[in-house]
């Protein structure tokens, strides 16, 4: 059995105790699917799609939200049979539910910013494995292919702040990747919102693995400190150690994910 924390149990154990009013809310890449170096290649981990099917028949919410394209995860995750199930996608700004995808236009910054990244990635001398991955409405420079993935990231990072300063946009750094995006939006406030439109919940369960999942965790401990029983769970690795830090259960990667959701509920 995996070590929970003592308030980590009280949130299991609401959950279990009535989950027809409990949230579950889960990241994609690196928690529901194995990190691979090619973005596009990724897939869901076996099995997920089946527990998630199971889960959002049975709970109040269950809702993947990820940085990815809303679209891309319920293809790739093959998710889109899934009923009840939503997906918010870049950080909340995407929408997919019922087989409708709602998608707003990029602010004018990124086309600039999809403009001006080549000439930045040539300043700072990046080697050829650096590559853009275009998602509409933000740009992500992935270096995990590069030989010292962590140094050229390093190398980028200011460059790609002063883009973003100079274009409107905000970065947000993951895995080997630094993302240009909107500003104004994370995985936290697209939780609280997945959160109000259920009404009040009996309990609040996050699965994330990377920094971006942070501002999810942070609700949740607002959500701990009112009084409602929570669970943030961190999908291990050893590229990330924040969330491990700050989690009740520390779970072993995507399979370890996809384990803990099928023993969720009895
Ligand atoms: O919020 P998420 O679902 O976790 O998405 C965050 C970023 O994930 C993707 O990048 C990561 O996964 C890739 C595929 O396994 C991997 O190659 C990369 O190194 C990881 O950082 C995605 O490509 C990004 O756009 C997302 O923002």
């Amino acid at each position: 059995m995996t070590s929970v924390t003592s308030v980590g149990a009280d949130g299991l154990d609401a959950l279990r105790s009535h989950p027809s009013t409990a949230v579950l809310g889960l990241d994609f890449d690196g928690t529901l699917a194995p990190i691979v170096d090619d973005p596009a290649a990724a897939r869901a981990q076996p099995g997920a799609a089946d527990a998630l099917a199971r889960l959002a028949s049975r709970l109040g919410g269950v809702a993947v939200i990820t940085g990815r394209p809303a679209g891309f995860v319920v293809e790739q995750g093959g998710f889109g049979g899934i009923d009840g199930l939503v997906v918010l996608g870049q950080y909340g700004r995407e929408r997919w539910e019922s087989g409708t995808l709602t998608v707003p236009e990029p602010p004018p910054g990124v086309a600039e910013a999809r403009a001006k990244i080549p000439g930045v990635l040539a300043a700072s001398g990046a080697p050829p494995e650096v590559f853009v991955e275009d998602k509409g409405l933000a740009l992500a420079v992935h270096t995990r292919r590069c030989a010292e993935p962590q140094v050229a990231l390093d190398r980028l990072r200011s460059l790609l702040a002063a883009l973003a300063e100079r274009t409107g946009l905000a970065v947000e750094p993951g895995r080997f990747v630094l993302e240009l995006r909107p500003p104004g939006m994370d995985k936290g406030a697209a939780l609280r919102g997945f959160l109000a439109e259920r009404g009040d919940p009996s309990a609040v369960l996050f699965a994330g693995d990377d920094l971006g999942d942070l501002a999810a965790f942070d609700a949740l401990d607002e959500l701990r400190d009112a009084g409602v029983p929570v669970v943030k769970v961190c999908s291990g690795s050893a590229e990330v150690t924040e969330l491990a830090a700050r989690a009740d259960v520390v779970v072993d990667g995507p399979p370890g994910v996809v384990a803990f959701l099928d023993a969720l509920l009895p």
